[in-house]
């Protein structure tokens, strides 16, 4: 029977390869300039920035001094990246990092906690503790109000494919306008289609970040989140409210409520 074009083309492409030379191809394509690991312009460096980046990378922004919001993150994603905007707290974390037990916090009952959330045995806590330092990639200077939070080169070309947020917009934010531009900011951070992860507080005017250190908070409801993640590019997936009871409210800030919001990045 008659071959159609497409058999005949398919069967010259088979009869090319048949004189394919795979240690004369790898000269042409393996070696200096196509793979100059010194010049970042070179095909090779690119590609292999393009494979290791497309990873699985979380981003937690405006970590503070604090890990609980990675506990679960770094079971599923490859690279967790923390960042604040104070060096204290950077310095804070990279003690936890570098297992120096002089951390002002002890994270054991919160790795614990999570474990048993995760249906673990209690004592993989440690293999938790061990995983999160091996996942914890980088611990940056970032801030919000910057139309570029972070610098640009320590993050894949399409973003990151998590972030996750808690309690920082809206405690780094004069004015809902601020919040709102913020939110845009790190949204520039995530690739489309990834998710962000935020958590925030509502009805707050004011927390304590040390004795006498009283810090302005943009008091946020509901609606008003909803309405920057719909303004900012973002499909809000499912949204949680948890209300402070009664004994919750200790006098460190005038928090009322707190909001849970999963979001997509159009
Ligand atoms: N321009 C800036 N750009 C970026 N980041 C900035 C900027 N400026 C300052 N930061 C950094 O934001 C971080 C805000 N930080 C404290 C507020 C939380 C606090 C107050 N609100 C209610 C509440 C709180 C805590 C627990 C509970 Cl339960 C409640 Cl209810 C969050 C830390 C961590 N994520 C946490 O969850 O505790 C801080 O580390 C700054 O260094």
């Amino acid at each position: 029977m008659e071959q159609t074009g497409t058999e005949n083309g398919v069967a010259a492409m088979a009869a090319c390869y048949q004189r394919f030379d795979p240690a004369a191809y790898l000269q042409y394509n393996y070696t200096p300039p196509r793979a100059d690991f010194d010049r970042k312009d070179s095909i090779v460096p690119w590609k292999l920035a393009c494979l290791k980046y497309y990873i699985n990378l979380l981003v937690d922004i405006g970590s503070g001094p604090t890990l609980y919001q990675v506990l679960s993150g770094c079971e599923v994603f490859n690279e967790v990246v923390l960042t604040d905007f104070l060096e204290a707290n950077r310095k804070e974390l990279r003690r936890w990092l570098q297992g120096d037990e002089t951390c002002s916090l002890d994270w054991t009952p919160y790795l614990q906690h999570v474990c048993k959330l995760e249906g673990r045995r209690a004592s993989a806590w440690t293999e938790k503790a061990a995983k999160l330092r091996q996942a914890i990639t980088d611990i940056l200077p970032i801030d919000v109000h910057r139309p570029q939070p972070l610098d640009p080169s320590v993050l894949p070309p399409a973003g990151a494919d998590c972030l996750v947020s808690c309690f920082c917009l809206e405690s780094v934010s004069p004015d809902l306008a601020a919040f709102t531009r913020a939110l845009g900011h790190i949204g520039k951070l995530l690739r489309p289609g990834g998710h962000l992860l935020l958590i925030g507080a509502l009805g707050e005017s004011f927390y304590f970040g040390g004795p006498g250190v009283k810090i302005p908070v943009v008091p946020l409801g509901e609606a008003e989140v909803c309405t920057s993640l719909k303004e900012t590019g973002y499909t809000l997936i499912r949204l949680e409210v948890y209300t402070l009871p009664q004994d919750m409210r200790v006098g460190v800030d005038d928090v009322t409520g707190v909001f849970f919001a999963k979001a997509k990045k159009d």
